[in-house]
């Protein structure tokens, strides 16, 4: 698409209205534009220089007043104006700068144009328009400058050129690029009144060498005969379709190419693109047969031309009297013209007139006809639209940058979620380890205290219990002292009255106060060791306590690390608490932007499909379209070799299209596209068929949309459909999904077979047939089936297809039979079946006998084999013999291309005693 440094498109002033037209639709702006006509006279050729006063000028020229004379005779003469007059003497590159530049330039602009050439057979329109000049630049011709003209005004990098070159013979469009496609539709899109070409080749264009070349293959298929009035004279009118694509804005730098009306459509982010066509069209010559001598089949030519130049004429009339009728549908050719005469292209007539008096009337019709072409007035109007395609891609780019950006963001997430989850183990693991160690500690401490408090409280006992054998000593020692003051004191009474008993009782109370003293010694002995005994005792009782003290200090301090250590532990908790909170809320926000991001995507993808459903329509309806060529075009891209069967999808470049298909179809989803098959809305059917039929080329789908009930849509739409379009892609899309063995046997026993030769029936589209034909081909190569599809009118459909008389369609009967008798065979030769060919009982010998020189060399091989294998079945044999087979297997076997068909034809010769015998 268009770079910033391609400047945009220039703007020319409009040309004042003549006529009030109404307003634009679709935001292009509108002009009022009269057909511009030019009278071009040709040089007196060599007869009329010969004949002299018989063909004196009937034309004399005023270039100056553009005023032209008709003389009727010496007496009567008309005078007519144009917008210019061209003497014999006028060169090409004068013509093309006042009758062609224009409009080209205006194509340039992003209008449609229109440049034509009219006259009398033999006045020069050819020369004016389609002369090639390639070694004389001088003698170059309209078409040749025009190209060259835009190639060198465009730029390759944002712009796009593209030509189709076809002509009309006996009311049938054929392309003059690809001779093969014949009676070409004529497509007009009932809400722009767009007429498009679908089917023609449109092949863009490189540089003037390649504008050569093809012109010259158009030129070389063009039909052209000897006349009396011209010796190389078209029997066609050909028409050359320039189709341009120019970039028209870049948002910054254009506002100003755009009327306000375009803004309020398309926003300004919108990459726009102008579309226009240039159509160069070079007429048949109007023609007396008598005068032009043709004869037999050129009668019927000059009849076709006669008829679509009149209904041309009408068309003028009407327009040029604002009739409100305009017999527009009357022929091909004014179908074609619609645009250019009272539609939206700038449009130049040329009309070419020969000098001489012989062809006055002629002449004086040409003229006639041109005057009332001036009075037509075009409302030009720029056609500005989305460049889908650079926004489809763009918006693919946004959607993958999404995309990857969802999906580092889930990335992201699901790593921050590990380490979060990781960091809260580890900490509940440390939590647990510190509860454990704190728990067992304290245990231990309080085991102590108890040991601790039991060993204080013995002591106590223990120091009590001395305590109380003190108080008890002290008594006796007091009681004894007592006892001794008394015994002393008796004993000095007793010393004063008995002398002697008193010595007695002295001695022996000596001895017992000795005995008595050493026990008191004792006692005192006993007594201080029993207070060492308890200062040792409160000695260790004080270290029991100071001891207990400690470790209730210890306890208090281990107590005190134990709550600091919660306390840590608790806050540490509590900040990963409010982590994981913050870390879950942070979690949620990204969930919820996610949620946005894949809504988004989804939305994208949605309007991404609307969008390339809009594209394909778009193409569908243009005349660069892609997809209705890829369908009337489509060729055999994938054919398995020999018998093989045949996938029925588009062209070049449309296999990169099915990739998308295929991945929106992934997105989409096949019952989604499945359901717009049954929708109400034809151009969305056909898109759905297309695309299931381009799904249904890739093998690995074609078991799916059978189960998906893809095909019962498609059969059902072969049945009800009225639309030839939906019958020649439905029917392509059956043949695709008959590729696969598991599918044939589903595609009969729903009456595909029935259906398939009910549209061969209806139709005489070759590529509509074509497409029935490949899919009966497919068919026929599954032995199981081979009754039913006799029953169900599967052969006979086939054989019947070969009235089209189309290459394609021939070489698809071909293949189809050729498949079947060679299952056929096999099933034979394996002992399942015997007797007649179901082949032979439907009539295959004779149409291969009776039609063996129409066949061309590829299809032949088909024949061949068919033949071959025919040939092995001893059922077959009288069938043969009388239908004149041998000849043809001897044929075979001598001179067949294929050794595989040579070495079968022999075998059957040899080993059948009747073919022997014949032989011989
Ligand atoms: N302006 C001209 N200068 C020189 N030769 C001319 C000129 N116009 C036509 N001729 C010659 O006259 C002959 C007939 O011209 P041409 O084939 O272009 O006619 P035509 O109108 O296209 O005829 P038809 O309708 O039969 O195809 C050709 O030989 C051509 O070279």
């Amino acid at each position: 698409m268009r770079s910033k440094s391609v400047a945009p498109v220039p703007r020319r002033p409009s040309p004042s209205p003549a006529r009030s037209h109404p307003a634009p639709e679709n935001g292009g702006s509108t002009d009022s534009c009269r057909v511009r006509v030019a009278v071009r006279v040709r040089p007196k050729n060599s007869e009329e220089l010969a004949h002299g006063a018989d063909f004196d000028s009937c034309v004399e020229l005023q270039p100056e007043s553009k005023r032209l004379k008709l003389k009727k005779n010496n007496w009567s003469c008309e005078s007519y104006k144009f917008d210019e007059v061209f003497s014999e003497n006028a060169s090409q590159k004068r013509v093309y700068e006042v009758v062609a530049k224009p409009v080209v330039e205006s194509v340039l602009e992003g209008y449609n144009g229109t440049v034509m050439a009219y006259g009398q057979t033999g006045t020069g329109k050819t020369y004016t328009v389609g002369r090639l000049g390639k070694h004389d630049p001088s003698e170059r011709g309209i078409m040749v400058r025009a190209l060259k003209h835009i190639i060198s005004s465009m730029s390759f990098e944002t712009d796009r050129v593209a030509i189709s070159y076809l002509q009309l013979y006996l009311e049938s469009v054929q392309d003059l690029l690809a001779p093969e496609k014949t009676n070409i539709p004529i497509v007009e899109d009932a809400k722009t009144g767009e007429v498009s070409l679908p089917g023609a080749a449109i092949v863009e264009i490189k540089d003037l060498e390649h504008v050569f070349q093809l012109l010259q293959i158009g030129e070389a298929n063009r039909h052209a005969s000897n006349t009396k009035m011209n010796t190389e004279s078209s029997r066609s009118h050909a028409i050359l379709i320039i189709h341009l694509q120019r970039s028209s804005r870049i948002k910054e730098e254009n506002s100003c190419s755009l009327s306000n009306d375009t803004h309020d459509i398309f926003p300004d982010d919108l990459p726009l693109v102008l579309k226009s066509k240039l159509l160069i069209v070079d007429l048949a010559g109007s023609e007396r047969i008598d005068k032009s001598g043709s004869e037999g089949h050129m009668i019927e030519e000059a009849k076709f031309i006669n008829l679509s130049l009149t209904s041309l004429g009408k068309c003028i009339n009407a327009l040029a009297e604002n009739s409100p009728h305009i017999p527009t549908r009357d022929s091909k050719l004014t179908r074609i013209l619609r645009d250019s005469f009272g539609g939206t292209a700038r449009t130049s007539l040329v009309v070419t007139i020969g000098p001489s008096s012989r062809h006055y009337s002629e002449t004086s019709s040409t003229i006639l006809f041109g005057q009332r072409a001036m009075k037509v007035v075009n409302t030009i109007k720029l056609k500005e639209e989305v460049d889908y395609e650079n926004l489809y891609k763009k918006m693919e780019r946004e959607v993958d940058q999404l995309t990857s950006e969802m999906e580092r963001q889930q990335k992201l997430i699901k790593s921050e979620k590990i380490l979060v989850d990781k960091k809260l183990k580890e900490t509940e693991r440390s939590f647990h380890d510190l509860r454990v160690t704190s728990s067992m500690q304290i245990e231990n401490l309080e085991k102590e205290k108890c040991q601790l408090e039991s060993a204080v409280q013995k002591l106590m006992q223990d120091l009590e219990e001395e305590k109380c054998q003190k108080n008890l000593l002290s008594e006796q020692i007091i009681g004894l002292e007592k006892l001794l003051s008394e015994n002393k004191q008796q004993q000095q009474l007793e010393n004063l009255s008995k002398t002697k008993i008193l010595t007695d009782t002295t001695k022996e109370h000596e001895k017992e106060m000795g005995e008595l003293l050493r026990q008191l010694e004792e006692e005192r002995c006993c007594s201080s060791s029993m207070k060492d005994h308890m200062s040792i005792l409160q000695q260790q009782l004080c270290d029991a306590q100071s001891s207990v003290q400690l470790q209730e200090t210890m306890a208090r301090d281990l107590e005190k690390k134990l709550t600091k250590v919660t306390e840590e532990f608790t806050s540490q908790v509590q900040s990963l608490k409010q982590t994981i909170s913050e870390l879950i809320s942070e979690k949620e926000v990204i969930y919820e932007e996610l949620k946005s991001t894949q809504e988004k995507v989804q939305q994208e993808i949605w309007q991404r499909q609307g969008l390339e459903d809009q594209i394909l329509r778009l193409k569908q309806t243009t005349s660069d379209n892609y997809a209705e060529e890829s369908k009337t075009s489509c060729g055999m891209v994938r054919s398995g070799s020999g018998l093989g069967n045949a996938a029925f999808v588009s062209k070049s470049g449309k296999l990169r299209e099915t990739g998308t298909i295929s991945k929106i179809f992934e997105e989409v989803g096949l019952p989604n596209v499945l359901a717009l098959l049954k929708s109400e809305d034809l151009d969305v059917q056909i898109h759905a068929v297309k695309v299931v039929a381009n799904l249904a080329a890739e093998d690995i789908n074609q078991e799916r949309i059978v189960e998906e009930g893809g095909l019962d849509a498609l059969l059902s739409l072969l049945e009800t459909s009225e639309n030839t379009t939906i019958h020649r892609v439905t029917a392509g899309a059956i043949a695709n999904l008959a590729m696969n063995g598991l599918n044939q046997g589903v595609i009969m026993s729903k009456g595909g077979a029935r259906l398939l030769a009910n549209v061969a029936s209806k139709t005489d589209d070759p590529q509509t047939l074509r497409m029935v034909a490949g899919a009966i081909a497919n068919l026929c190569g599954n032995e199981k089936l081979h009754l039913m599809l006799k029953q169900d009118g599967g052969i006979k459909a086939l054989l019947g297809m070969f009235r089209s008389g189309h290459a394609d369609v021939i070489a698809q009967i071909a293949r189809g039979i050729a498949n079947f008798a060679k299952c056929e065979s096999r099933v034979i030769s394996q002992g399942h079946r015997k007797g007649r060919s179901l082949l032979i009982e439907e009539g295959v010998l004779t149409w291969m006998v009776a039609n063996s020189t129409r066949f061309s060399a590829s299809t032949r091989r088909h024949i061949e084999l068919t033949f071959c294998h025919l040939a092995q079945n001893d059922g077959n044999t009288c069938d043969i013999i009388a239908s004149g087979g041998i000849k043809e297997l001897l044929r075979i076997s001598r001179e067949s291309p294929r050794e595989d068909a040579r070495n079968l034809a022999k075998k059957a010769l040899d080993s059948n005693p009747a073919f022997l015998k014949e032989v011989q």
